[in-house]
């Protein structure tokens, strides 16, 4: 062979490696990010290292500041931030688990999980559905298209709203998906303004529960149903145990959580706030498959991952600081695979709720 031909040959054979690596393999895993494209919510890519280092800094807060809980909006929003387009990257444009199915794809059994919670609320068309803690919209869209009802996503983060909204034009649903900017501790919608509401895996971000529950009660239509799909300890986790703990702990700080709650707290604090509790099961417990199983099987993709995420800072491609949160992911995929194999953790104890048909607009905890 030529000298030359061989060099050619070469180039060719690294380009082909190279557009494997980056393209094929750095693709989102089910429909959203490519590496390349990693950038870190609206922060600007010289402050992401800050921002890691300022998300970091709730957790070591001094102990008299712990109980102000008025900072945990703002140190969720940075948080997703840093993560928003690594989910979409290396998840999809769902931010929540799900149990898995047999011989289903990790994308039908999402979808089958977000359609269940359509179907609780009986989610029909004309109907007006809140989503609480929206993400960049993958369950609203498929309730959408699986109840053409009409929905409207609330989240704390500003890069969110821009990518959901960008996905419902994609997807055609933006005649019936609208996505607003704000606080779900404070929402700025009118009392008695939906006809049902759903939450999924996004109040646990709220450091009361009651705050966000009476917010939910406050906009529904009396009479109107609401899920919620909540993180919480199972009755298998021990206090005194401390691999228990430090699970827990880990998961805590690795999702920008002010606290886990119990799954014993979820309905006492439901009715306090006024809501009727028609439900309440963890849907996690058998027969239902292991949610935790997409986390554990991706072992050899983390460290793809890893080698990418790297190689795209060095390039400069990929923001200074990308490879911490990665890391910081990788660690929290750890904490969340021993919470679901120990069972003492699940990120799917679902209740459904009704506001009374003779409720007054005053929820109960506040009367
Ligand atoms: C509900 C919440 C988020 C739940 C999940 C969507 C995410 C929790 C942990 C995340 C991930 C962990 C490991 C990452 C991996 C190292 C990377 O290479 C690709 C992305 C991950 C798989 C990432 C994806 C999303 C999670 C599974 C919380 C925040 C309340
Ligand atoms: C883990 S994500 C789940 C998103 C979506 N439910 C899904 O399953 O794809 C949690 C969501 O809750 C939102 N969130 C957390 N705290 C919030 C707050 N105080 N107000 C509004 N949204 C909030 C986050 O911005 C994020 O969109």
């Amino acid at each position: 062979m030529e000298t030359t031909t061989a060099v050619w040959a070469v180039f060719a054979a690294a380009a082909a490696v190279i557009y494997w690596f980056v393209w094929v393999m750095g693709a989102a895993e089910v429909k959203g990010k490519r590496a390349v494209d990693l950038k870190m919510g609206s922060i600007t890519s010289d402050k992401v290292q800050d921002n890691y280092k300022q998300y970091w800094s709730f957790f070591r807060r001094p102990k008299e500041t712990a109980g102000d809980s008025t900072n945990v909006p703002a140190f969720v929003d940075t948080f997703y931030n840093l993560v928003t387009d690594i989910y979409e990257w290396g998840w999809g444009q769902s931010f929540h688990f799900s149990p898995s199915i047999p011989n289903l794809s990790h994308r039908d059994a999402t979808r089958i999980h977000e359609e269940r919670a359509a179907d609780l609320i009986n989610a029909r068309p004309g109907l007006k559905v809140l989503d609480v803690g929206c993400g960049v919209g993958g369950p609203m869209r498929a309730i959408a298209s699986h109840s053409r009802a009409n929905i409207t996503g609330i989240t704390i983060n500003e890069y969110q709203v821009a990518r959901a909204r960008a996905h419902n034009r994609k997807a055609g649903l933006d005649s019936i998906c609208d996505v607003v900017c704000g606080n779900f501790l404070s929402m700025p919608f009118s009392d008695a303004s939906f006809d049902a509401a759903y939450s999924i895996e996004a109040t646990c971000h709220a450091p009361k529960l009651q705050d966000v529950y009476r917010e939910i009660y406050r906009v529904l239509k009396p009479g109107a149903l609401y899920v919620s799909y909540e993180w919480v300890t199972t009755p298998l986790f021990r206090a005194d145990n401390e691999e228990h703990v430090e699970i827990i702990h880990g998961i805590e700080r690795g999702d920008a959580l002010p606290g886990l709650r119990s799954h014993d707290e979820i309905a006492v604090i439901a009715n306090e706030i006024g809501f009727e509790v028609l439900e309440e099961k963890d849907l996690a417990k058998p027969p239902a498959g292991p949610w935790w199983t997409r986390l554990k099987m991706g072992k050899i993709a983390y460290w793809r991952n890893h080698l990418l995420v790297s190689a795209l800072t060095m390039l400069r491609i990929a923001p200074k600081g990308v490879v911490d949160v990665h890391e910081m992911l990788y660690e929290t995929a750890g904490h969340l695979t021993r919470g679901g194999e120990t069972g003492i953790f699940t990120p799917m104890h679902m209740i459904l709720c009704r506001k009374p048909s003779t409720a007054t607009n005053v929820a109960a905890a506040d009367e």
